[in-house]
């Protein structure tokens, strides 16, 4: 069955994909394009709708992004958010100037419920600005339908053309019914139908896949965790056995993990390599305590590693790596600032003898990347387990790593995890982990001094792990981990628990 489709058109926005998941929330199919894409090919997609996003330009600069005039012409309806509205305003002979006072953050805002974007919903509420320039007028045809106490322009229509705009951001949740008023843009305005789902996402992926592909050969990054088994079971639906799975473990695994991950999928019906790499990762991280470099070296040594058992098996054309939406954006992609290097994200080194790195998960978030493994019938301890970070242990022991810390640390985070599943807490917190501080302290132990490292516990709650705030535990469930932990882990005589959300901190310390 085809599906109806909303193109979302990419101006540049830091919430672009934000939009597009909203669209899929509200079951309706939905697909990022970047604004220069040719109207033609906008068109032979047969778009019920298009939502043009934000952007960081300003549309009356000469070389600031933009797109054809005919396009509000096909009588598709047409959303503008933010620099989309105002682009809209621009070229349909409306006025966008730069006042003096910017909108930054919550805003109260007034509603004319009588426009099909607030149908339904209380005439003022909390919206999310973000922007310096504004609609000073208004293009032929159009009226306003919203306004705030500094801009007059925070919303507006032209019904008969079916074109809108919003000033403010429905797709972040601190707008009020934002996603009500995205509802009703797909609904009552583009006719919407709902009649796209997960099982459909995964279909249509399995297709691509296969036609992409063909008789070609493909490996697969295999860590056991929630992205890479969801893209395994994709990839095993679409190639069956031109796909073999890599497994490296590179050391860093939490206690007993290479084995767990190695029981877990060796009775499937998958080629499944395991690939014993400790030495080989202790070496070349041996002095680095760099954070960002740690983690460049371990990107740059799983390629090798996937490169290395690619000549065992032939020929191999592709790469699959699980990769998700937020790993990409916090390594900078487009002009998103790099927060740290995820070991997957940057593509290929150029000297590397893959045709193509295939990452199908790219475009989802975590949430969504869950509901699809549901759907593709992994059962529930793989769909939800906490996630874990490719480099592993080495970006929790903080500076330079050892064999002996590595081993200091399993422990203690193995006990950590005991005391959470023991308190039944470890579906309610999103990820919980040890983390061995480069810092050591004094202590008393049996009459003796210590000196010795501190353990720092890290537990969060968290949907889309791009925010996060710290869980808070029972203290007597902190205190029997603390006990533990300095009781039976050598070389730890102090355990602190971390109560910093993200922002400002991240979930990993390094
Ligand atoms: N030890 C490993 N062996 C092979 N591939 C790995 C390993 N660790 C990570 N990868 C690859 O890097 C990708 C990103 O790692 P990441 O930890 O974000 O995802 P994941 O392990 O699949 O899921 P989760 O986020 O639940 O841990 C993985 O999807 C996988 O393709
Ligand atoms: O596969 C991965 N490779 C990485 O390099 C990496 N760094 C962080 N993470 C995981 O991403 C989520 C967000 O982590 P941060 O708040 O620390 O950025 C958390 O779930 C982290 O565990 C990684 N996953
Ligand atoms: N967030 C945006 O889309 C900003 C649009 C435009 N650059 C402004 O400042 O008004
Ligand atoms: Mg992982």
């Amino acid at each position: 069955m085809k599906h109806q489709t909303v193109i979302v058109l990419d101006f540049g926005g830091q919430y672009n994909q934000l939009i597009a998941r909203r669209v899929r929330e509200c079951s309706v199919y939905c697909e990022v394009l970047p604004y220069k894409t040719p109207l033609d090919e906008i068109l032979a997609k047969n778009p019920i709708g298009i939502i043009f996003t934000g952007g960081p330009n300003s549309v009356y600069l000469e070389n600031s992004p933009k797109v054809e005039k005919k396009i509000f012409q096909q009588g598709i309806p047409v959303l503008g958010i933010c620099y989309g509205t105002q682009l809209m305003a621009h070229i349909l002979g409306g006025h966008v100037t730069s006042p003096e006072k910017r909108e930054y953050g919550k805003t109260h805002t007034y509603y004319h419920t009588d426009c099909a974007l607030f149908q339904g919903l209380p005439e003022e509420g909390i919206s999310w600005m973000s922007h310096t320039d504004y609609i000073d007028r208004l293009p032929e045809g159009f009226k306003v339908s919203a306004h705030t106490a500094d801009c007059p322009t925070a919303a507006m229509e032209n019904p008969k053309e079916k074109l809108y705009g919003m000033q403010f951001h429905p797709e972040v949740l601190h707008t009020q019914n934002g996603i009500s008023m995205l509802r009703n843009f797909l609904f009552n305005v583009c006719g919407a139908k709902g009649d796209w789902t997960m099982g459909d996402y995964a279909k249509n992926t399995i297709h691509t896949l296969r036609e992409k592909i063909g008789d070609g050969k493909v490996l697969l990054a295999l860590s056991g965790g929630v992205d890479s088994s969801v893209a395994a079971a994709l990839l095993s639906k679409a190639v069956g056995n031109q796909l073999t799975c890599i497994f490296v473990d590179h050391g860093f695994m939490r206690k007993n993990e290479g084995d767990e991950v190695q029981a877990a999928f060796k009775d499937r019906n998958i080629n499944f390599v395991r690939v014993n790499a400790k030495e080989r990762f202790l070496c070349k991280l041996a002095g680095i305590s760099d954070p960002e470099t740690k983690r460049k070296m371990i990107g740059e040594e799983f390629i090798r590693v996937f490169e290395d058992e690619a000549k065992k098996i032939g020929k191999v054309d592709y790469l699959v790596q699980g990769t998700i939406y937020p790993d990409v954006i916090e390594s900078g992609a487009g002009d998103a600032a790099v927060i740290k290097s995820h070991h997957n994200v940057g593509g290929l080194p150029d000297y590397v003898d893959f045709k193509e790195i295939i990452e199908p998960l790219r475009l989802l978030f975590k949430d969504e990347v869950r509901a699809l493994g549901k759907e593709l019938g992994l059962p529930d301890y793989l769909v939800y387990r906490q996630p874990f970070p490719g480099p592993g242990l080495a970006i929790r022991i903080i500076g330079e790593i050892t064999e002996n810390k590595l081993l200091t640390l399993q422990e203690a985070d193995w006990i950590f995890r005991e005391e959470i599943a023991k308190a039944g807490l470890d579906r309610s917190i999103n990820q919980y982990f040890a983390v061995l501080t480069n810092m050591r302290s004094v202590g008393v132990m049996g009459d003796g001094r210590t000196y010795d490292y501190t353990i720092a516990l890290r537990a969060v709650t968290t949907t889309d792990f791009m925010t996060a705030d710290w869980a808070h535990i029972p203290y007597d469930v902190l205190e029997a981990a603390s006990n533990r932990i300095v009781n039976e882990v050598r070389g730890i005589n102090r355990v602190c628990y971390d109560i910093t959300s993200k922002p400002p901190a991240t979930i990993e310390w390094e």
